[in-house]
């Protein structure tokens, strides 16, 4: 993690500013660098970091996006008599210069560089610039919202400039629309800025029109700009979950980004004054561990906004130990998507498909019904919000401290067959746990010969430490060679899983009779494979047709962000069983991303079952479990024409039993 702090203003610099002779930013203050850093220390993970020195942005770096007569007018202020600062903040909107401000804003922009150059060299995978003042809203030739120079927009120049990226990806999950970062790159298609933000149909500052959804990039970066707006407060994990999953991963795994750069600002977090939203800090270990499996890992996120100094710091928490690889928080009692999320979601969506044809599926909204209807229910509920608003206004937002997120004592364990060469880094699994005779008279009786004999007992019986250990959160995850991977996953769920964890997903990938889904829902199986199913049985068993077989990397990723993860969300297990069956095609990139994403799931407890014949693919599997990036999936640059339409219908039909797969208002009301 490279961080750059910046000095606070000092007495000597020549001016005691007096409260009342100049007015001060009440929320962005410098409390919020200090409780930021001290939590990293505190929780022993600034310890766990490689500090990144800052360093000024020299004057051709901010020209990277800045105008010569706005860096010369910024120079000017350190020297400024109070009254020409204030004339000179009143041309801008809503930004306060101290006359220590410039030497601020260049070592905020100056740090990001630095990380970006630590990221790009390979010095470190990833890592977090806590920084003030804040950029995304900084633009040209103007300050804006508490930001000077665009710390990110500068760092995307930069990277393509001096490190040769080709696509860069700007995430933004600040609460405010980065308006700065939208007029900088709208007609660049090298650079894929995509923004959420507390809209409220234009009645939240910054109060743009261009902050609406159909503001999708100008000429040739047409596509390359994706809003979301937020027309309600009170939005919460399943809403950004269902974004995440709905519209900028599949778009952003499409563009296949060479560095991911996070505008991350934390006042999209509950508890914040300005954003007035109910997602909790443990969501940005989610959203952090979803975008690390692009560009190779590359991530850079900087710090933009958030103003409530618990929720700032736990947030600032849960990014940073994501980024150190550490397991993830269990999302607990996700629900659907609201209304007005759903909207946002179904209009994105809808002008976004012309670009993505990741998205060429999604539902072709007439745009204008939907929000007329929805803009006459919110004009109904006008009056009833006001009332809303003051009580609102006064209660104290609480919420649960984020879980501890313990790495486990031995990351990967592995179940091998003697002859079988244990890949480095995992631990090979050679004590078993005694299986009680009725165990081990249930596997006997297996059908399959093999399950039945000697080593098949020992086989499975390590397999039963595996899960135990992963219960007790002493193994991270792990792989299992076995002879038959269907015995062994029908063992598995039928015999071991079932006492040892409440919820198992399974999720197969490629061809074979599951003959059994438990319609109590302590299993949900997920088949990925080219075999056309006629029938789906029940809700806990969702057999996944890709017509061109698991080898299509395009209707892999649809399926595995359109389905595959929204369903494993609403599940929560506390087990996830991925099966690679025999000749299913997958690609071992493809293998490697899905590893990665499933981590997201049971704090990473997932167990890979494979046929000892497909040893081949050990070397992928393991580095995957042990954390290391997946290789980008450049398959996706150029998509053949998918099938995704039946991805598409299946989803609208599951979407009645599971509520995380809706990406539409619901037709009823
Ligand atoms: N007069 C109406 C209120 C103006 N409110 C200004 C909010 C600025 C938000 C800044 C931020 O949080 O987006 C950043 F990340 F840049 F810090
Ligand atoms: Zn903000």
């Amino acid at each position: 993690m490279g961080w750059g702090l910046t000095d606070p203003p000092q007495e000597e610099d020549g001016l005691a500013l007096q409260e009342e002779a100049v007015p001060a930013c009440k929320i962005e203050v410098p409390e919020r660098l200090s409780v930021s850093y001290e939590a990293l220390v505190r929780t022993g993970l600034s310890d766990r970091c490689v500090s990144v020195p800052p360093r000024e942005a020299s004057d051709a770096e901010i020209l990277l996006v800045h105008s010569e007569e706005y860096l010369e007018g910024v120079k000017k202020t350190p020297h400024m008599t109070l009254e020409d600062l204030k004339e000179f903040t009143l041309q801008y909107g809503d930004v306060y210069f101290h006359p220590n401000i410039y030497h601020c804003a260049k070592l905020a922009a100056g740090s990001a560089l630095q990380l970006v150059d630590s990221v790009m060299t390979g010095k470190v995978r990833n890592g977090m610039a806590l920084v003030r003042p804040p950029g995304h809203h900084s633009m040209r030739s103007a300050a804006s919202g508490f930001c000077v120079f665009n710390n990110v927009a500068i760092a995307a120049r930069y990277a393509k400039q001096k490190h040769g990226a080709e696509r860069v990806l700007i995430v933004d999950w600040d609460i405010h629309h980065g308006q700065g970062v939208q007029y900088c790159f709208e007609d660049d298609p090298s650079v894929l800025y995509f923004s959420w933000h507390r809209y409220e149909r234009q009645k939240f500052w910054p109060n743009l029109r261009e902050s609406d959804y159909d503001s999708v990039g100008k000429g040739s970066g047409a596509g390359f700009n994706v809003n979301v707006p937020w027309n309600e407060v009170g939005m919460e994990n399943s809403d950004y979950l269902s974004v995440f999953c709905h519209v900028l991963l599949p778009v952003a795994y499409e563009f296949c980004p060479d560095l991911v750069l996070v505008c991350a600002g934390f006042d999209s977090a509950i508890g914040d004054p300005e954003g007035e939203m109910c997602a909790t800090p443990d969501i940005f270990a989610h959203l952090t561990h979803l975008l690390m499996n692009l560009a190779g890992g590359k991530l850079c996120a900087v710090l933009e906004g958030g103003y409530n100094l618990t929720s700032l710091a736990q947030s600032v928490c849960q990014t940073v130990q994501t980024l150190l690889g550490d397991p993830l928080p269990q999302l607990a009692n996700l629900r659907s998507p609201c209304e007005s999320a759903l909207e946002s979601l179904q209009c994105v969506r809808s002008v976004q498909r012309r670009y993505w044809s990741i998205l060429k599926h999604a539902a072709d909204s007439a745009t204008t019904d939907v929000s007329n209807k929805r803009i006459k229910l919110a004009k109904a509920e006008e009056e009833k919000a006001e009332t809303a608003e003051d009580e609102r206004s006064q209660e104290e937002k609480v919420w649960p401290e984020p879980a501890e997120r313990l790495r486990p004592p031995v990351c990967s364990a592995s179940v091998l067959p003697d002859d079988a060469a244990c890949p480095d880094g995992l631990k090979r699994l050679v004590s078993s746990k005694d299986l009680g005779p009725l165990l081990v008279s249930r596997i006997r009786n297996r059908s399959m010969e093999d399950a039945g004999d000697a080593d098949g007992v020992a086989t499975f019986s390590r397999l039963y430490t595996l899960i135990e250990k992963m219960r007790t959160n002493e193994i991270g995850n792990g792989v299992a060679l076995v002879p038959d991977v269907a015995a062994a996953v029908e063992c598995v769920v039928q015999d071991l899983g079932s006492d040892l964890v409440s919820r198992v997903l399974v999720v197969c990938v490629g061809k074979e009779e599951l003959n059994y889904a438990t319609a109590d829902g302590k299993m949900l199986v997920v088949q990925i494979s080219g075999e056309d199913k006629e029938e789906q049985k029940g809700k806990y068993y969702i057999p996944v047709c890709l017509k061109k077989g698991c080898g299509d990397t395009v209707g892999f990723i649809q399926a595995v962000f359109g389905l595959l993860l929204p369903l494993g969300y609403e599940y929560d297990p506390g087990l996830v069983l991925l099966v690679r069956m025999p000749g299913s095609g997958v690609g071992d990139c493809m293998w490697q991303q899905l590893i990665g994403l499933l981590k997201g799931f049971a704090k990473g407890h997932t167990l890979v079952l494979m046929q000892t014949n497909d040893g081949a693919c050990m070397g992928p599997t393991a580095s995957a479990l042990l954390g290391h990036p997946a290789p980008p999936l450049q398959e996706l640059l150029t998509p053949l024409p998918d099938d995704g339409g039946a991805l598409e219908r299946m989803r609208e039909r599951l979407q009645a039993d599971w509520k995380m797969l809706q990406t539409t208002v619901s037709s009823g009301n």
